[in-house]
């Protein structure tokens, strides 16, 4: 196997007498898909905080691309390449789907504009901006404003301006969260394409999507990786069951 892209080892963040990280180590390797679940409260959002340096853990370190980034701050991480997937960018609702991608585009690739207008109609920026929206599933949509995209499609204009970012890799905390049937599918064969632009950290409680997508998976109990493993791995680990997934998992 390849070196990993992300290294976590011995990770730990109390707040009081509450330990939230409890010595958690992870490695997110090149190509795959990790998935980090586990029960509401279990430390997952507090993990990516400290992956992102939105938080400082009390021990441990954190490698990206086989560089320490323990004393880099946000901002710094952001620039390597390392921020969560859908905050970085923030979608504007009276922006069209093109216009919200090509700011994305412009702010990757560090423009910075006098005139916001002109640049909304700068090539050098509309041809990416359609290459991300089709690559999200959202050809035919371009000229809509992102306040009359349904939820689902919302998701979707996410997803191509976080592809517009070219991150080294995407943290996606529950992007499955209030997509529905017919959207949680949809996003499910987007995100399995995403994949093969960087690897995907995801924290995800619709346990179908975890184990449709994920290469492997991670899973915290009050802060403690209780088990990695494989989907196959850990949907027959007892203590999962037991724990996490109940007996019909
Ligand atoms: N800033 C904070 N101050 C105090 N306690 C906190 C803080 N942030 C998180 N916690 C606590 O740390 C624990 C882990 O929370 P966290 O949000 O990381 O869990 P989670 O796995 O993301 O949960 P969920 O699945 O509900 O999003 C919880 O008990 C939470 O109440």
């Amino acid at each position: 196997m390849s070196d990993p892209i992300l290294s976590i080892r011995g990770l730990k963040k109390s707040f009081g007498a509450l330990t939230a990280t409890d010595d958690v180590s992870l490695d997110l390797y090149p190509g795959e898909i990790h998935a980090l679940i586990g029960p509401n409260g279990a430390g997952k959002s507090t993990l990516i905080k400290q992956i992102v340096g939105e938080i400082r853990p009390d021990a441990g370190s954190i490698a990206f691309e086989g560089q320490v980034i323990d004393r880099l701050d946000g901002a710094a991480r952001a620039r390597r390449g390392l921020a969560r997937s859908f905050q970085v960018s923030s979608v504007i609702p009276d922006f069209t789907v093109q216009q919200n991608v090509m700011l994305a585009v412009a702010g990757a690739g560090g423009h910075v504009f006098r005139f916001l207008r002109p640049a909304l109609s700068d090539p050098g920026l509309t041809g990416p901006a359609q290459g991300y929206i089709a690559h999200a599933g959202l050809t035919g949509r371009e000229q809509s404003k992102a306040s009359a995209l349904s939820h689902g499609e919302r998701r979707k204009l996410e997803i191509a301006m976080a592809l517009a970012l070219r991150p080294k890799v995407f943290l996606l905390d529950e992007p499955m969260a209030g997509m529905g049937l017919e959207g949680a599918k949809q996003l499910t064969a987007i995100l399995s394409e995403l994949r093969r632009e960087a690897p995907i950290l995801l924290v995800e409680h619709d346990m179908d999507a975890v184990f449709a997508l994920a290469d492997r998976i991670t899973v915290l109990v009050y802060g403690r990786v209780i088990a990695t493993g494989t989907v196959s791995e850990i949907r027959a680990n007892p203590l999962v069951r037991q724990s996490y997934l109940g007996e019909e998992a």
